[in-house]
């Protein structure tokens, strides 16, 4: 019996218009194809600019995509209309690279984990409560910080945030796009362990666009390279980079040179 990925997408077209006045469209995503499997996890690796944070967004629906398929849970999300989306929104969840930004200044912490739930029109506030102390310990924060503002929180701990909302729903899959990056080495690991620790607790699926290679092959399951908006190579994380004259091989080693010549610059750009 075969049972059907949670996350099927097919022939993914995003056209973005060009950004000159004179400037031709830009084929962002142009054809990608790639299923993802409830608890499995697939990083999308490739040079700045080939289209991973396109693809993304069009997976989340955030930027509907020009063409192709994107079917979650058994479902076709490109023609849902806005209300149905909506509804499926909670499931599939974004974290992004930079904690702070993805948070608003002015909410505390158990209010910017609630406004999900608000938003999606509970009205039972001593629930929203005992919810929010519920995921503030699973994503290991003491429920005291429950009342910081996100300035008052260090990057690892508003990263912590971010999981904790993007949760509140009780999500299938997460899209984390760089989602430790942005943070100071030293918190990274405990990041990262979160992520696989939810992972096995709640059977997520995650996909994961990062460039550092080293953190994918240790956390992703399935490897996808993509190159100018396609997916050119992609196979199994785990053993990879053992026979350099296989083709994937010889695409994650080109990929490693220019992608740790991004990863230096990314961590130039640490947040506090
Ligand atoms: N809103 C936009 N308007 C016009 N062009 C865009 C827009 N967003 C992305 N692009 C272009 O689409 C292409 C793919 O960009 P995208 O951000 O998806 O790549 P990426 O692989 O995520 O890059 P990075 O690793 O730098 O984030 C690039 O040529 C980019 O300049």
């Amino acid at each position: 019996m075969t049972t059907e990925p949670l996350l099927s997408v097919r022939d993914l077209l995003v056209v973005h218009p060009g950004r000159g006045r004179r400037a031709a469209p830009v084929r962002a995503v142009d054809g990608v194809s790639f299923d993802l499997a409830a608890g499995e996890t697939l990083a999308l690796i490739g040079e700045s600019g080939c289209g991973k944070s396109s693809t993304a967004s069009a997976v989340l629906q955030l930027r509907r995509p020009d063409a192709g398929r994107v079917r979650f849970d058994g479902q076709e999300l490109t023609t849902l209309d806005e209300p149905a989306l909506r509804r499926v929104r909670p499931l599939i969840q974004p974290v992004f690279q930079d904690p702070y930004g993805s948070l608003s200044p002015r909410l505390r912490v158990r209010d910017a984990i609630a406004e999900p739930l608000r938003v999606h029109g509970s009205r039972d506030r001593a629930e929203d409560r005992r919810r929010v102390a519920e995921l503030l310990d699973l994503v290991g924060l003491d429920a005291a910080l429950g009342d910081r503002l996100p300035h008052e929180l260090s990057g690892g701990q508003c990263q912590r945030v971010g999981i904790a909302r993007a949760l509140v729903g009780g999500p299938r899959l997460l899209v984390l796009d760089e989602p430790v990056s942005a943070l100071d080495p030293s918190v990274r690991s405990g990041v990262l362990n979160l992520l696989t620790d939810l992972q096995d607790r709640l059977g997520l699926a995650y996909l994961l666009i990062c460039h550092d290679l080293a953190l994918v092959r240790h956390v992703a399951h399935r490897i996808a390279v993509m190159r100018s908006g396609r997916i050119v190579e992609s196979g199994p994380a785990r053993g990879v980079c053992e026979d350099p004259a296989d083709p994937y091989t010889r695409e994650l080693l080109a990929y490693a040179r220019t992608g740790d010549r991004q990863a230096q610059a990314d961590r130039r750009v640490k947040v506090r």
